[in-house]
């Protein structure tokens, strides 16, 4: 066991993951859980999430040893306002927010003197949202990024890491500032494009009838899956993390001009050198172990 009490709040795909997996590896010894919403409460009561769940916030926090916040991104200062008052002295302080920048900013002014505040961003996730979306392995074998919000208790850190890696995730640590670089590149901008990319085939549905959705390929079908994602932890994540977000599509707007240039211009040579180039790097991440979707991710595991 790492934490006596544990606290989730919000209780979405994330926290019910987080739930499951604490549960499966015996990671604490009672796992309380709050969400504003009534249905969300009472659907974590129906399918037995956690120990307890709660019917207010403070009830909820009351001498938890780790509290989680796992709300959209734009929900998590007004409740760290809501709960710092409650919080224990010594306690933990995280986060799941997929924006690291914007939630240092808004819960980092309302954690109380002695509460140790370490956000931290879990790479791994599915299109699907709610109380009856998580599962106990959602979290194996993916990377979770820790992002301490200055100085920090090493202790604390060390809890919060073995937390993680209790849950069967590979941890690193990360400042605010590049987590969000690095997540507008691999995770922010590709659900954009995706979005967008639905929302042209849907335009032109009355142009190709229902064939879009029949013949959709595979390519197609991933971008629909993406863009099934939940909106309002989307429009958060966008305007949360507006600065990294924007910069990566004013590049990918660039490559996208000069790729339309060369079809045009017939430029067959340009398109072979690019398209290897990128098949090269999907090849490097596989050879460097880094796929996380390959069975032994992190051990140097080079799928063929
Ligand atoms: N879905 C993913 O793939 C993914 C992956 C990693 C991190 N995240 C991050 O994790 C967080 C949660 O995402 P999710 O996918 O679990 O969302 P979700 O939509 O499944 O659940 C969010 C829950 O938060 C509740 N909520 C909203 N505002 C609240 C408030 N003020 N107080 C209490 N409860 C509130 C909602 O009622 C909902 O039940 C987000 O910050 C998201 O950016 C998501
Ligand atoms: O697999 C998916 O459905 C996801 O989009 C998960 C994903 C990602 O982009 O990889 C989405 C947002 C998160 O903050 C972390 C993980």
């Amino acid at each position: 066991m790492i934490y006596e009490r544990i606290t989730l709040i919000g209780l979405g795909l994330i926290a019910s993951s987080i739930i499951r997996a604490a549960e499966r590896g015996g990671l604490a010894g009672e796992i309380r859980g709050y969400d504003l919403s009534d249905e969300a409460r009472a659907t974590a009561r129906e399918i037995g999430l956690g120990d307890v769940i709660c019917d207010s916030l403070e009830e909820a926090v009351t001498d938890a040893d780790l509290v989680i916040l796992a709300v959209p991104v734009g929900a998590m200062g007004g409740l760290a306002e809501r709960i710092g008052p409650h919080l224990k002295p010594g306690a933990v302080l995280s986060d799941v927010g997929s924006v690291k920048g914007s939630v240092v900013a808004s819960v980092g002014p309302h954690v109380p003197e002695g509460v140790h505040f370490i956000p931290a961003h879990p790479l791994a996730g599915t299109e699907h949202s709610g109380p009856r979306a998580g599962f106990a392995e959602l979290f194996d074998n993916r990377w979770c990024l820790i992002v301490p919000a200055g100085e920090t208790d090493p202790q604390a850190l060390a809890g919060l890491r073995a937390f993680w890696e209790g849950m069967g995730a590979h941890v690193d640590e990360m400042d605010p500032e590049h987590h969000d670089l690095v997540l507008a590149v691999t995770s922010h901008t590709p659900h954009l494009i995706a979005y967008t990319m639905v929302g042209v085939a849907d335009d032109l549905r009355r142009v190709t009838d229902s064939e879009v959705i029949k013949y959709s390929a595979a390519g197609f079908r991933d971008f629909t899956r993406i863009a099934a994602s939940d909106p309002t932890m989307w429009r958060d994540v966008f305007l949360s993390n507006k600065q990294a977000t924007l910069e990566i599509l004013q590049r990918f707007t660039e490559e996208l001009f000069r790729l339309q240039r060369a079809i045009r211009q017939d430029d067959g040579d340009l398109l072979h050198d690019y398209f290897t180039r990128t098949r090269a790097i999907r090849r490097n991440i596989i050879e460097a172990g880094q796929d996380t979707d390959a069975p032994d991710f992190g051990r140097g595991a080079v799928r063929k």
